[in-house]
């Protein structure tokens, strides 16, 4: 990205919806492989990837006035308010330079959805959800060792009924809408992503076709 000029230009065009951004929320429970598949999906369809938890984390450790109230939602699993962490995604998407994001572990509820298709004007091509079941991604969350504040029992168990009381209630609504790609990610990794793979081979073929049609 260049000037500030040129980085706030950018900004207007991809909020005001002038140029075509495409984006796939990927939602799913704690630890149900989010993060290590989209890490695949950058590596072979070249988008970039936008962890929400990411985000929080790095704004704790960059000094942010926000940090402490963010570090103790996440310590107690509960959700960070919608207008920090879409700012955060609204900054990272513009500073990219790329057309085609990944956005892991947000929307988280139902209110941070509807804020965020109003304030930037996006909605998702489709939702990937990791579907696996609690017993499997407690066993990989006490396992990951990444020093995660969140990474404990007690918080794990917290997270799980934020997840099914807040979030799955997003899953329903793009569902509902027929955007839902559901995915069995309780099976290995490498089988995982063969999945997703077939997923998103399809979309870039329809991009494709859309662009052979355009010119
Ligand atoms: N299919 C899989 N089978 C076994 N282990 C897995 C699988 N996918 C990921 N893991 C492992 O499980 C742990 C959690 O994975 P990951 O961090 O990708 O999950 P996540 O959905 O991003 O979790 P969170 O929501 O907490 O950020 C990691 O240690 C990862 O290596
Ligand atoms: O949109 C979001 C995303 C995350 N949080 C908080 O962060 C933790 C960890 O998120 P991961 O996706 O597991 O990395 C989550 O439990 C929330 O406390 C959030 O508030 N909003
Ligand atoms: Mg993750």
């Amino acid at each position: 990205m260049g000037s500030a000029t040129e980085a706030t230009k950018d900004i207007s065009e991809n909020l005001l919806g002038h140029k075509k951004v495409t984006v796939v929320f990927v939602l799913g429970g704690p630890g149900s492989g989010k993060g290590t598949q989209c890490a695949n999906i950058v590596e072979h369809y070249g988008f970039t990837h936008l962890s929400a938890g990411d985000l929080l984390r790095a704004e704790i450790k960059s000094g942010s006035e926000n940090g402490t109230m963010i570090q103790n939602m996440i310590k107690e699993g509960k959700i960070v308010p919608s207008e920090v962490t879409i700012k955060l995604l609204q900054t990272a998407i513009l500073e990219s330079g790329n057309d085609k994001f990944l956005i892991d572990g947000f929307p988280r509820n139902e209110e941070n959805r509807a804020a965020f298709e109003r304030v930037t004007g996006i909605v998702p091509e489709f939702v990937l959800f990791f579907d696996c079941s609690e017993e499997e991604m407690e066993r990989r969350l006490l396992g990951r060792n990444q020093g995660r504040v969140d990474d404990n029992i007690e918080t794990i168990k917290k997270r799980f009924k934020v997840f099914v009381e807040s979030s799955l209630p997003v899953v329903e609504h793009y569902e509902s809408l027929g955007k839902v790609k559901r995915i069995d990610a309780a099976k290995p990794i490498p089988e995982v992503f063969e999945d997703i793979k077939v997923i998103f081979s399809s979309l870039a073929s329809k991009v494709m076709k859309l662009v052979i049609i355009s010119s």
